[in-house]
């Protein structure tokens, strides 16, 4: 008998739109015929070859690695992994995509489809608004931070025992933090130290009677504001947990930029979330989370590299990665002493 953990419920969310990706990708952009005709193709041909958005031939390339479906090569390029060319292309002596077609038409299939034509996420049930414009609706917003809440329910005890670890802190600022869940258990984890959690105006009604559930208001705040806006001073270290997989590279840039100005010498930085691996080439449940924020968000799930790239120009040091639980991991860069 298998035994789930929460990990692997919330895994197994949301790996429903990683296979609707796979399927819209072998049916409807054939997409092992079209790169078995190259030798190697990076994110960027594979966009140009099938006119998609290159943000999501990135993630599908990762996905797709992480499958085991096709091979990673030095230098980021992919190629056809022996699988595929099995049973997934237009010479495949048992060509399996006469199956995946029987489920082809499936909305999210064409949800899919549509993503990666226009690089625009789609809304976040199967009608409406896309996640954030539907923030501003209070209904909307309490149900998201109920479901974050839950998900931190399990993750956080464990980023705090990870963040126990990195030296002196005081005072904590949750940046994106929702229902507050990671504030509380830093707090707790973390033995002198306050927190202050930093949301939408339309949340931190929410955050409030969170905190207050837990019995930390003495300890942890609520400010309702706008994180890309000037973050306040007076904390020593930056909490962004699940906040960089909803942005592109540009806004994350802007985010870390804001922390550099806002901590002090010495202060840390801290991404919480599901990272891929250095290759992205997987791991299979990250890639496929990183499917559901490509689909859903204007983010997707990054790689060590790829983060610290973004924060050592704009002065981060000693960007490390320091995993937590249930595939998730802590990135933490330090702003020089
Ligand atoms: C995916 S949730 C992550 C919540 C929580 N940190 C966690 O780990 O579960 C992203 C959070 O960013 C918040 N957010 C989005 N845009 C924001 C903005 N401009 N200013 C402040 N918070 C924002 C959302 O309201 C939401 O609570």
């Amino acid at each position: 008998m298998t035994v789930l953990g929460p990990g692997d419920i919330v895994g197994l969310v949301n790996s429903t739109y990683a296979t609707d990706l796979f399927v819209a990708v072998v049916t409807e952009f054939d997409i092992f015929t079209r790169l078995a005709e190259r030798e190697a193709t990076t994110a960027r041909q594979l966009s140009e070859m099938l006119e998609i958005d290159e943000r999501g031939a990135d993630v599908t390339l990762t996905y797709l690695a992480a499958l085991g479906l096709l091979e990673r090569l030095p230098g980021g390029a992919v190629r056809v992994a022996e699988p595929a060319a099995r049973y997934l292309q237009a010479d495949s002596s048992i060509d399996l995509r006469h199956y995946a077609r029987t489920v082809s038409t499936r909305p999210g299939c064409r949800e899919v489809g549509q993503v990666l034509r226009t690089g625009q996420p789609a809304p976040w049930e199967s009608d409406g608004d896309d996640w954030i414009n539907r923030m501003s609706e209070k209904e909307f917003a309490d149900s998201f931070a109920a479901a974050m809440n839950a998900r931190g329910a399990y993750l956080s005890p464990a980023l705090g025992e990870v963040l126990s670890a990195i030296g002196v802190v005081s005072r904590i600022l949750d940046i994106g933090g929702s229902s507050g869940i990671y504030a509380c258990s830093l707090v707790q984890a973390l033995p002198g130290t306050t927190a202050a959690v930093l949301d939408l105006p339309s949340v931190v009604d929410f955050t409030r009677e969170s905190i207050a559930a837990r019995g930390l208001s003495d300890r942890v705040d609520a400010i309702g504001g706008d994180m890309f806006g000037e973050l306040p001073s007076g904390f020593d270290l930056h909490l962004y947990s699940n906040v960089w997989h909803d942005w592109d590279a540009e806004s994350i840039g802007k985010f870390a930029a804001a922390s550099f100005a806002a901590l002090p010498p010495g202060g840390v930085l801290v991404d919480h979330d599901m990272h891929l691996d250095d290759t992205k080439s997987g791991p299979l449940r990250q890639a496929e989370f990183s499917v559901r924020m490509m689909l859903k968000t204007a983010g997707k799930c990054y790689s060590t590299p790829e983060l610290a790239e973004i924060l050592g120009p704009i002065g981060f040091e000693d960007v490390h990665l320091r995993p937590t639980t249930a595939g998730y991991s802590a990135l933490v860069a330090r702003k020089p002493a």
